[in-house]
């Protein structure tokens, strides 16, 4: 055989096949999405998303405590209200005694080594489950929305969280969020995470119906990207970096690979992060059980094509297994 088409001899042994990564997986690489509901006993199965629940406040520590234990490193948080009445603006988002921020409080004060960040958006919160303020005619009315949206995030910023990630994909928002953090005195404290390349994916479903957030009219496509939309990613990319993000994230994970490697050509100077959203945990946990594959190996090779694709933070419902599967 001619030298050249020798490649076998370099991945012979399990520790060189290791040594093909550029990056593998770490436990500080996760963070887990964890759903918080206004009845503070809650422990409620999200039969859409295997293994996941909401939680209510006073069931977080019995939750969390093993999984830091094992090496939890961060979560986002979620807050999923049921029994609060929703209205135009999504008044309930920043509740002084709403989910997310008695959870803020409370992780910090138990667990003062997770990092915490929360999700920013409106729709959980708004009568007609849209990420941002309508005009009359029910189309989005940008700047309110930016406004509204800084102004939650701001009180996220305030009651203790590390990081604000806004999800609704409004124009406008980095630079109002960023410039509302530093003008109360916590530009330089607090991490904005941008879901800057946020495409109007299919994967959602178990997520709106875990959270109750899906839309009461219409769909999210005049906010949210198209998915054959690459150069709107890109821009989109760029957009977020120039108005002030300090994390740039791609979402869903699976499908837009190429966008992740877009994104790290990008923005090479910073973290990188994708959502392996709901959809996509469904999706690998219904074909394990489908005897397609095995959940492990599978769950592996997904997030390896995330890191291969430039990522060094992955948003995970795997992230409780991945902790134990690390330890193996
Ligand atoms: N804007 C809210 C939000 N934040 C994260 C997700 C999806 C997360 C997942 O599917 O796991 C969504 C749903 C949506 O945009 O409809
Ligand atoms: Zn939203
Ligand atoms: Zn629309």
């Amino acid at each position: 055989m001619d030298i050249s088409s020798v490649l076998q001899g370099g991945y012979q042994h399990p520790l060189s096949r290791k040594w093909q990564a550029k990056r593998t997986l770490t436990k500080e690489m996760l963070m887990y999405p964890i759903f918080i509901t206004d009845d503070p006993d809650a422990h409620v199965d999200i039969p859409s998303l295997p293994g996941q629940s909401r939680w209510g406040i006073n069931k977080l520590e019995g939750f969390l405590a093993p999984l830091v234990k094992k090496g939890l490193k961060s979560v986002i948080l979620f807050g999923v209200p049921l029994t609060c009445p929703k209205d135009g603006k999504g008044t309930p988002a920043d509740d002084p005694e709403g989910p997310v921020i008695l959870a803020i409080k409370l992780i910090r004060k138990l667990f003062p080594s997770v990092y915490i960040a929360t999700d920013v958006c409106l729709c959980e919160y708004t009568s007609h489950g849209h990420c941002g303020i309508l005009h009359d005619d029910g189309t989005i009315n940008s700047v309110p929305s930016a406004d509204r949206i800084a102004e939650v995030a701001l009180s996220y910023a305030k009651a203790g969280a590390h990081c604000v990630a806004p999800s609704d994909m409004m124009d406008g928002r980095i630079k109002t969020i960023k410039r509302a953090l530093i003008d109360n005195g916590l530009g330089n404290k607090v991490t904005l995470m941008s879901y800057s390349a946020k495409f109007a994916s299919s994967l959602y479903g178990p997520f709106r119906d875990a959270a109750g957030s899906a839309p009461s009219f219409g769909d999210r496509k005049c906010y949210q990207l198209p998915p054959n939309a690459k150069g709107l990613a890109r821009r989109a990319i760029q957009r977020d970096v120039g108005e002030g993000a300090d994390i740039i994230m791609v979402k869903p994970a699976m499908p837009y690979l190429d966008i992740i490697a877009d994104a790290a050509e990008l923005a090479p100077d910073y973290p990188l992060a994708a959502y392996q959203v709901s959809g996509e945990y469904a999706m690998i946990v219904a074909g394990a059980r489908a005897g397609v594959y095995d959940l492990k190996t599978m769950a592996f090779e997904s997030t390896e094509g995330i890191l291969r694709a430039g990522c060094t933070l992955i948003l995970t419902y795997f992230t409780p297994q991945f902790l134990d599967w690390l330890d193996e």
